[in-house]
C-alpha cells in the first residue's frame, strides 16, 4: 500500500489527505490511486518488454471507467466476462483487438457484439459453448478466434471459493478431454483455433501451482502439434495474490520471469489476465464510526460501511487491514469488531481489531481496490458508495454516490384496481 502513507499523522493517498475527500464527498467512499494502478500494470508490462505479450486487466476486479481508462492509456488489454464489461472497456477507450472474452455462460448477443467489434479471442469453456460461438459467427459471416480454457486439475492452494483449476470446479474443459475438443474445433468453419488458456484460481501466493499448470498445458500444446493444430498464444489467466496482511506473494516480475524461464526457446505469444494484483492495493474504502457499543466483554464499532459495500470479509472471511485516517496519541486501544448497519450477523468488515476509537472517527479499509465496489449491492436498500481517483495532489469524483431515487428506478407497484 505504498501509495497510501501517513504524513504528519494523517493518512494520504499520494499527495491528498484522505480526510479531505471524506469531508468533501462523505463516506463510505472508495478511493483509488492512479499511480499505484499504473505501477502495478507496468510491473507486468516491463517484465514482458521485448516479448510478444499482452497484459489483459481482468475487468471484473474493478470496472470503474476511470480505472479502465488509466489502463487503456498505458496500452493494456482487457479480460471481460460479459457484454456489460465489453461496453465499459470500449467506453473507456480500450482497444477491442486486445480483449479476451472469458466466462462459462456467454449469451449469443454477447458473442455477436464481441465479433462485431473484433475482439482478440474467445476463451471457450465447454463443447456447447464452442457450438454456440461457431453458429453465431457463421450467421454473421465471420470467423471467431478461439482459445479453450483448459482445466489442468492443479491445486491452487487458495480459498475453496476462489479456486478454479480443479476437476470438481465448473470452469474450463477437463484437460483429458481438451485434445478432442481442439480436434473438433479445427473442423468447424465458424471458428479459428488460435490459443490455449487456463485460470486456476485467485489470490495465489506461490509460483509453483502456476508452473504446474503451465507444464500440463505445454504438454497438451505439443500433442496438438502432432495433430496439426498450432497454438499461437498461451493465456495463463490471472490469479497472482497480493499482501492483505502478512502474505508474501511473488511480485509480478518474479512470476513473469519464472514463466519466461519455463518457456525458453518456444515461439508463443503470452497473455496474462491479472485483476487483483493490479488494483487491490491501489484502493481503500473510507468509512466513519457511527456508534461505539459494549456488550459483555465485546466491543462493537458500528461504521457506515457494510457488507453491501464490501462483501469480501463476510463472503470469504477475508482479512483487510483497517486503519485510522488520523493517528491519535491519547486514549487506549481496544479490540473492536467493526460492523455495518446491515441486518445480518455476518455483516462485518473486521473482527477483533486493536484500535483507539471515538465516535465520528474516519477509517480506511485497506486493499479494497479489487472485488470491492464491483461486488457491492443494494441490500437493505442502501445506496452504493462514491468512487474517487487520486492523481498526485488532486482528486476526482469518478462515480457519484448512488441516490435513493436511483434505487427505485424502473420499479412499479401493481395497478390500483388489482
Ligand atoms: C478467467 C479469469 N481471468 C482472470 C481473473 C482475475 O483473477 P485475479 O483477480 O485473481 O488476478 C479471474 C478471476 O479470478 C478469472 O476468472
Ligand atoms: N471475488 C473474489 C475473487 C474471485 C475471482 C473471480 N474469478 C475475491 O474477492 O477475492
Amino acid at each position: 500500500m505504498d501509495s497510501f502513507t501517513y504524513q504528519n499523522g494523517r493518512l494520504c493517498c499520494e499527495e491528498v489527505v484522505l480526510e479531505k475527500i471524506a469531508a468533501s464527498l462523505g463516506t463510505p467512499t472508495y478511493v483509488y490511486s492512479r499511480d499505484a494502478i499504473e505501477r502495478a500494470y507496468l510491473s507486468y508490462a516491463q517484465a514482458l518488454e521485448g516479448q510478444d505479450a499482452l497484459v489483459c486487466f481482468a475487468v471484473k476486479a474493478n470496472s470503474n471507467l476511470a480505472v479502465l481508462n488509466v489502463l487503456a492509456r498505458l496500452g493494456a488489454g482487457f479480460d471481460i466476462v460479459s457484454q456489460g464489461e465489453l461496453e465499459r472497456v470500449l467506453r473507456a477507450g480500450g482497444d477491442p483487438s486486445k480483449i479476451v472474452f472469458s466466462g462459462v455462460g456467454k449469451q449469443p448477443a454477447e458473442i455477436q457484439r464481441a465479433l462485431e467489434v473484433g475482439i482478440f479471442c474467445f476463451n471457450i469453456e465447454s463443447d456447447a459453448e464452442l457450438d454456440r460461438v461457431n453458429e453465431v459467427a457463421l450467421a454473421l459471416g465471420k470467423v471467431a478466434p478461439v482459445s479453450f480454457r483448459v482445466n489442468p486439475d492443479v491445486d491452487a492452494k487458495t480459498h475453496p471459493y476462489i479456486s478454479t483449476g480443479l476437476k470438481e470446479n465448473k470452469f474450463g474443459i477437463d484437460i483429458d478431454h481438451a485434445r478432442a475438443v481442439y480436434r473438433r474445433a479445427a473442423t468447424l468453419p465458424g471458428v479459428e483455433v488460435v490459443g490455449m488458456d487456463c485460470h486456476i484460481g485467485s489470490q495465489l501466493t506461490e509460483i509453483r501451482p502456476f508452473l504446474d499448470a503451465l507444464e500440463r498445458l505445454l504438454k497438451l500444446i505439443d500433442e496438438l502439434a502432432e495433430d496439426g493444430i498450432s497454438i499461437h498464444h498461451l493465456d495463463l489467466g490471472g490469479g497472482l495474490g497480493v499482501c492483505y496482511t502478512d502474505e508474501q506473494p511473488p511480485s509480478p516480475d518474479e512470476y513473469v520471469a519464472a514463466v519466461l524461464e519455463k518457456l525458453a526457446g518456444r515461439q508463443i505469444k503470452l497473455v496474462f489476465e491479472p485483476g487483483r494484483s493490479i488494483v487491490a492495493n491501489a484502493g481503500v474504502l473510507l468509512t466513519q464510526v457511527e456508534f461505539l457499543k459494549h456488550t459483555g466483554d465485546k466491543h462493537f464499532a458500528i461504521i457506515d460501511a457494510a457488507m453491501n459495500d464490501l462483501i469480501r470479509p463476510s463472503l470469504y472471511n477475508a482479512y483487510q487491514e483497517i486503519v485510522p485516517l488520523t493517528l491519535r496519541e491519547e486514549g487506549e486501544a481496544l479490540a473492536w469488531d467493526l460492523v455495518g448497519p446491515v441486518c445480518e450477523t455476518g455483516d462485518f468488515l473486521g473482527k477483533n481489531r486493536l484500535l483507539n476509537l471515538e465516535p465520528g472517527d474516519l477509517l480506511a479499509v485497506c486493499s479494497a481496490g479489487a472485488y470491492g465496489f464491483v461486488m457491492a449491492s443494494n441490500y437493505n436498500t442502501r445506496c452504493k458508495p462514491a468512487e474517487v481517483m487520486v492523481d498526485d495532489n488532486q482528486f476526482y469524483l469518478v462515480r457519484e454516490r448512488e441516490r435513493l431515487s436511483d434505487l427505485m428506478k424502473g420499479e412499479h407497484t401493481l395497478p390500483a384496481d388489482r
